[in-house]
């Protein structure tokens, strides 16, 4: 990260409901990775997109694969998502949605099984240490992999959903939009709903996917990632705006992730607008913070300064972010408090 955000953003108190474990992390601890293993020759320029540099969509998804060459073993993992959540609470996020992409490692013995645990005790370990955050976990489906692996990763969301005391909520579609389809996953997400996990879905990320969100659609899933291209004006339909909407579906929407991939050209023309102006509900979230070199406070800087909102917008626009969590609704009511008492502090 480059540039602080203003106190009043830092402040904030935050929701944070889209980021991924290995993209999320810091310059301060890929620096860590890379001293365990000086052997790979890995260089920071290969795990993060600085301020004003622009990547294509594959190049940003040959970065996944350089910062998962650096984070193989149990070690590693539990070290990454400990840094991962204490960094999100020292940016005033109060509950995070964590989700990450279950991954075997020959090599180094990781099982895809321990891959979640790790992930899991780490979390344990932060809430036991007093960080003040409450995080929750959304196991990943990466799309590439196809049909077999998806039900595979269903079936462990789903052991770990009635094992661990409310920790794993759900489950996330992702990976390379440009590879796969998603009529082949339709079967393990339908499996997934059946079975309580929530849905939290990659969708439109990219132009060419119109069929396949229709079609995911129907499920329909519990809050969308992206949806870049949803919209008429950029080749979507106003059949899909009004399945979002008629389903009122949140969006988690990601500024610098678009503006840095290309999917977005520039701040001022991200779809955070349209959605936005029609009170559709909206989550400005980070994807990849560390790949990306933000955090959630600039996140909702930019988004201020670009479409011109009050604080007080600022204000509703993080509270509203409660409802959109995957959180059971005591936990949802001890959160609207947390915003309440802290708000004198943010407009002191
Ligand atoms: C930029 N937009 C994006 N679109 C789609 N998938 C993305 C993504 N950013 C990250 N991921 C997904 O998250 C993985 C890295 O974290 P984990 O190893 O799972 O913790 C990537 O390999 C990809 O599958
Ligand atoms: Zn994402």
């Amino acid at each position: 990260m480059e540039k602080q955000a203003d106190i009043f953003y830092r402040e904030l108190p935050k929701v944070e409901l889209h980021a991924h474990l290995n993209g999320s992390v810091s310059f301060q601890t890929i620096e860590k990775l890379i001293a365990r293993k000086p052997h790979l020759n890995i260089e920071h320029n290969m795990t993060a997109i600085r301020n004003g540099q622009r990547r294509t969509m594959d190049e940003c998804f040959r970065v996944f694969k350089v910062i998962h060459q650096l984070v193989d073993t149990e070690e590693d993992i539990f070290m990454v998502a400990k840094d991962v959540v204490n960094e999100f609470a020292a940016d005033g996020v109060k509950y995070l949605e964590l989700r990450s992409t279950p991954r075997e490692e020959i090599k180094t013995g990781l099982t895809k099984r321990r891959y979640v645990e790790t992930v899991l005790e780490a979390v344990k370990q932060c809430k036991g240490d007093g960080v003040d955050i409450d995080v929750r976990f959304l196991v990943a489906i990466d799309r590439r992999n196809g049909t077999e692996v998806a039900m595979e990763t269903v079936k462990l969301a789903e052991d770990f959903m009635l094992s661990t005391d409310g920790l794993v909520v759900g489950l996330d579609l992702s990976g390379d939009p440009t590879v796969g389809h998603g009529r082949d996953l339709l079967p393990a997400l339908v499996r997934a709903k059946n079975c309580g996990l929530k849905l939290a879905l990659h969708l439109s990320e990219v132009p060419s996917q119109l069929e396949e969100t229709e079609l995911l659609l129907t499920l329909p899933p519990d809050r969308i990632g992206h949806g870049t291209f949803l919209h008429p004006d950029v080749g979507g339909s106003q059949t899909l705006v009004d399945a979002v909407v008629k389903n009122n579906i949140p969006l988690e929407l990601c500024l610098t992730s678009n503006v840095k991939g290309q999917t977005v050209p520039c701040y001022s023309e991200h779809h955070f607008k349209f959605w936005y102006q029609m009170g559709h509900p909206s989550v400005i979230c980070t994807d990849d913070k560390g790949v990306f070199s933000t955090d959630l406070s600039q996140e909702y800087e930019l988004a201020a300064t670009t479409f011109g909102l009050s604080h007080e917008d600022v204000w509703k626009l993080s509270q509203q972010a409660i409802d959109c969590t995957f959180a059971p609704e005591t936990l949802k009511q001890q959160l609207k408090q947390r915003w309440i008492d802290l708000r004198p502090r943010v407009f002191r």
